[in-house]
């Protein structure tokens, strides 16, 4: 079966400048793949890189079998919440609409099936009676729940979540984590960026770890990647999160480093 990624010392960051490298690795089609690693240790870059938006400065990266710019289509994302404008005067329903756009072309009809797609998606979310909502009115829970229909309208095979449990309640943590394997279930590849490893033990079938470079500007690198039960060691958990307190056994796992949130 093709990798839904396949990474062979691949290399990302901004203007020509590395910010995450050394980056070999298949991960199977089906499988979700926890991203864990300090601030700064590149998941948001390598995320873009997925998605084709950060250049490549090294090596070579396959997703879905194709160029990620080629790919896109295929790839639904999350981006993480500090990143979103919710001070546009625009309804959830317009929000998810959006999602679309990119396999349609932003001028095109919608159209009843395209109607009829975020309606479902809103529906999957649990955020069907806020439809008509303005976006910026929601509480922050909602919010990510309609960015992540917003992702799904489009029915895509690969789905990239940066940081999506952020900031969550326990409820809307719950439902995240169901929908997650619900999407597993149906044979989708799923990539989560998070600095929680529970719920990369809940939500995940892999892990790629990341460790910042030892200097400031240094890029990121792996610090172990594999099926989650044999990749997620003390000692690769503590390679990755070199200055911080690492807490690890059968049935937790913590790190004590503080997120800047
Ligand atoms: N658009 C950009 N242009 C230039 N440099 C960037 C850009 N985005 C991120 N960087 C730099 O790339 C490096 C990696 O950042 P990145 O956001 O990928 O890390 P991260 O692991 O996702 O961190 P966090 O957990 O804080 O989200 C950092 O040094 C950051 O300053």
């Amino acid at each position: 079966m093709t990798a839904a990624l396949a990474l062979d010392h691949a290399a990302f960051g901004y203007a020509g400048v590395t910010r995450v490298e050394d980056l070999t690795f298949q991960l199977p089609t089906g499988a979700a793949l926890a991203l864990i690693g300090p601030n700064g240790s590149g998941k948001s870059t390598l995320l873009r890189g997925i998605l084709g938006l950060a250049d490549r400065t090294a090596g070579s990266i396959r997703v879905l079998d194709m160029a990620p710019d080629r790919a896109r289509r295929a790839v639904g994302s999350l981006p993480q919440a500090d990143t979103r404008d919710t001070t546009l005067p625009i309804t959830l329903r317009q929000v998810v609409t959006m999602g679309l756009y990119r396999s349609r072309g932003a001028l095109g009809p919608i159209g009843g099936a395209g109607r009829a797609a975020v309606a479902a998606a809103l529906e999957r979310v649990g955020l069907a009676a806020f439809a008509g909502r303005r976006f910026g009115e929601l509480s922050g829970g909602q919010q990510q729940r309609g960015i992540l229909a917003r992702a799904l309208v489009s029915d895509p095979k690969l789905l990239l979540l940066d940081e999506p449990f952020n900031g969550l309640d326990r409820e809307n943590r719950e439902v995240l984590l169901q929908l997650v394997a619900e999407l597993r279930d149906e044979g989708r590849t799923i990539v989560v960026s998070t600095h929680d490893l529970e719920i990369a033990r809940e939500a995940c079938s892999h892990v790629l770890l990341l460790a910042s470079g030892h200097e400031p500007n240094q890029p990121g690198h792996p610090a172990g990647f594999g099926p989650l039960d044999e990749a997620l060691t003390l000692a690769a958990v503590q390679h990755a999160f070199h200055d911080a307190t690492v807490e690890l056994d059968h049935h937790t796992v913590t790190t004590t480093r503080e997120t800047e949130e």
